[in-house]
């Protein structure tokens, strides 16, 4: 059984570019500028916008941390999303997600540029992700399709079976996993709230993604022997015997699985690093297409 350490691919991959920022600094480029929106003081996004900042130190980005409060109204956070827009300093920015419930975060999408919407979460690149055409890819699914690579994980001809539908990462999942390319050429189903039998379904999967946000939901009975499993799901679950007070679980039952898998991403350190890296190397498209 080979774990596919995320973590550690990551910190190559940021070697990778911190050498080529090196590069660009020498030749007395400009450095990529990454901006990051978060609103409220939501403790699960305040880790990963935090793991962001830190990534950007890592590979020698600038990046700005812009702090709103959950009371802004949506035509404040329309006014911040307008400047980062227009910041000619500013090569690409992230609104954090989820937003408060009061705010509309699909109008918030609408109004980014494209040109600087590094998650790759606007119709402009997601159409143009889905035509195959050169866009930004969102961070989650292309982190998962550079480690497949990275590892080799064959997926030509493999069934692959995608639990949920979201728009950052189930439905943006299964137009990559599918489409003409290396890795890609795999038969895709996507499973979500409505699907009949998602155990059977999981039971034919070689490969196996789980993005559904429900901790442990994929047990044992539900994979089949040699299978490789990738768990996206991050979840906090109560745990007085911590000090935090809670553990992270995936939407896997790793300890029940991982003796009948050929391969499995860990929660922490598997798929939460590989967004991360992806999103830099989306700055890093960005600084270089202006
Ligand atoms: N506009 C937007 N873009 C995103 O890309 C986006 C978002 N909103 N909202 C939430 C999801 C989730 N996400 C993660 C980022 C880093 C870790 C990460 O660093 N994970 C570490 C540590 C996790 C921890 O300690 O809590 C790990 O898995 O090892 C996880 C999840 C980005 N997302
Ligand atoms: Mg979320």
């Amino acid at each position: 059984m080979q774990v596919l350490d995320g973590k550690a691919l990551a910190e190559t991959i940021k070697d990778e570019l911190k050498a080529e920022v090196d590069a660009i600094r020498q030749a007395a480029g400009k450095i990529p500028h990454l901006a990051a929106v978060l609103v409220g003081e939501d403790p699960a996004s305040q880790v990963y916008v935090r793991n962001k900042v830190r990534a950007c130190e890592q590979v020698g980005f600038r990046s700005s941390l812009v702090r709103r409060p959950a009371t802004i109204t949506q035509t404040e956070l329309l006014d911040v999303v307008r400047e980062l827009n227009e910041d000619p300093d500013v090569d690409g920015f992230i609104v954090q997600l989820p937003l408060p419930g009061h705010l509309d975060e699909e109008a918030v999408n609408l109004a980014i540029d494209p040109r600087k919407d590094v998650d790759g979460f606007t119709p402009d690149n997601v159409g143009r992700m889905t035509l195959g055409l050169d866009c930004y890819l969102p961070a989650t699914p292309n982190g998962i399709m550079i480690m497949l690579e990275r590892y080799g994980v064959e997926t030509s001809g493999k069934e692959v079976v995608v639990l949920g539908r979201s728009n950052i990462v189930g439905t943006p999942m299964t137009i990559l996993l599918s489409r003409k390319a290396n890795p890609g050429n795999a038969t895709v189903t996507i499973c979500h709230s409505r699907t009949k039998d998602v155990a059977a379904h999981c039971r034919r999967a070689d490969i196996l993604v789980a993005a559904i946000g429900i901790p442990e939901m994929v047990t044992a009975d539900m994979v089949k022997e040699g299978a490789v499993i990738i768990d996206v799901g991050i979840n906090r679950v109560e745990d007085s015997s911590r000090s935090r007070g809670y553990r992270l679980a995936g939407d896997v039952d790793y300890a029940g699985v991982k003796d009948k898998v050929s391969a499995i991403t860990p929660v922490p350190g598997g798929v939460g690093p590989m967004t991360i890296v992806s999103l830099m190397m989306n700055t890093l498209q960005a600084s270089k297409a202006k």
